[in-house]
């Protein structure tokens, strides 16, 4: 599947591709021959990592939040008049911040609920709307979290992904008459730019609790990614595959 000719004609945006996940993933799909949009909040990120990608192909990148539908609706004008069309989104830009249940404050638990479970139906649906149903045709993939055993120490994120979870078997049913996939991933704790959100001593021994005894990296989550969006994946739609070390069915994820 990592011929470089898998993705020649085919456009995608990679939501949060200015770093971490993402940016792998915008990697990935890049080296298979795809044209790549990336997207985030800050500029500076994005200018930086589009000109790390442009050395693989046509890269290009635009300020969106994904949570305000005015900034959506510039870059999907964006990407009609420079591409022309879309076919593959790639919803990874999300966060939250770890706290316990009960001591989160209202702003906070919408703030996460906004950036991953409303930012991330903003962006599809505008993209569908825009693109995918038009064009009969497009593959959509989620990147949620391990919501396995739920998420303690992160509820908000837990249900605004569990939120996700549900969205994308509803909608690869919904919209497979129009012929477009809808997956997600889910991984466990990666090796990322993500990890410097979280003090370190709370990472401390994690990798214990995982049968592979290890974080996983980047390229791992992209590797899969770049299959499920692949025609290699035709006839996978409506699944949430874990990548994650077996961290779901093992051990513990929280001191309580
Ligand atoms: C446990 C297991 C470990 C296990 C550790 C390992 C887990 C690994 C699994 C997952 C890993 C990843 O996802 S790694 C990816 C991580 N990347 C990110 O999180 C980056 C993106 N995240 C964000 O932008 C932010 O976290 C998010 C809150 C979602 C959105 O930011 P905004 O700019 O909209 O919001 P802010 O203005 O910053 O904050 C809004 C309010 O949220 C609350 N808030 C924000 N940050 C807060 C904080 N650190 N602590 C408390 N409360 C906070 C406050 O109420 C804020 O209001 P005020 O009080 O008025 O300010
Ligand atoms: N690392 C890990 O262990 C895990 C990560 N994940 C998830 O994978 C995804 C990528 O995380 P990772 O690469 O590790 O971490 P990063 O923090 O590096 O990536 C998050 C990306 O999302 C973008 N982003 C966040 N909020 C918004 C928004 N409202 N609008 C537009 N872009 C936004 C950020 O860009 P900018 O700052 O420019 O807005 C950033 O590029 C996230 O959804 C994360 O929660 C899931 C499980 C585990």
């Amino acid at each position: 599947m990592f011929q470089a000719n898998v993705f020649d004609q085919k456009v995608a945006l990679v939501t949060g591709g200015g770093s971490g996940i993402g940016y792998a993933i915008a990697e990935q799909l890049l080296r298979a021959g795809a044209r790549v949009f990336i997207a985030g909040r800050k500029e500076e990120k994005l200018k930086k990592a589009q000109e790390s990608l442009s050395q693989l192909g046509q890269c290009a990148y635009q300020v969106c939040d994904i949570r305000d539908s005015e900034q959506i609706g510039q870059l999907v004008a964006f990407i009609k008049e420079t591409a022309g069309r879309l076919d593959i989104l790639v919803n990874n830009a999300g966060g939250q911040f770890p706290s316990l249940a009960e001591d989160m404050a209202e702003k906070g638990w919408n703030a996460v609920i906004n950036n991953n479970l409303n930012g991330t139906w903003y962006m599809t649906q505008a993209m569908a709307k825009a693109f995918f149903i038009p064009q009969k045709q497009g593959t959509i993939l989620n990147i949620i979290v391990n919501i396995y055993r739920g998420v303690p120490g992160m509820a908000h994120t837990g249900a605004a992904r569990a939120g996700v979870d549900n969205l994308t078997k509803t909608l690869a049913v919904e919209w497979s008459k129009y012929n477009i996939r809808v997956n997600a991933v889910a991984p466990g704790i990666i090796q990322s730019s993500g990890l410097e959100n979280y003090p370190p001593e709370m990472l401390d021994g994690l990798a214990e609790t995982i049968p592979m005894k290890r974080l996983g990296t980047t390229d791992e989550v992209a590797w899969l990614c770049a299959f499920l969006v692949s025609p290699f994946a035709a006839y996978i739609t409506g699944e949430t595959m874990y990548v994650d070390g077996g961290q779901r069915l093992f051990g513990q994820q929280f001191q309580l």
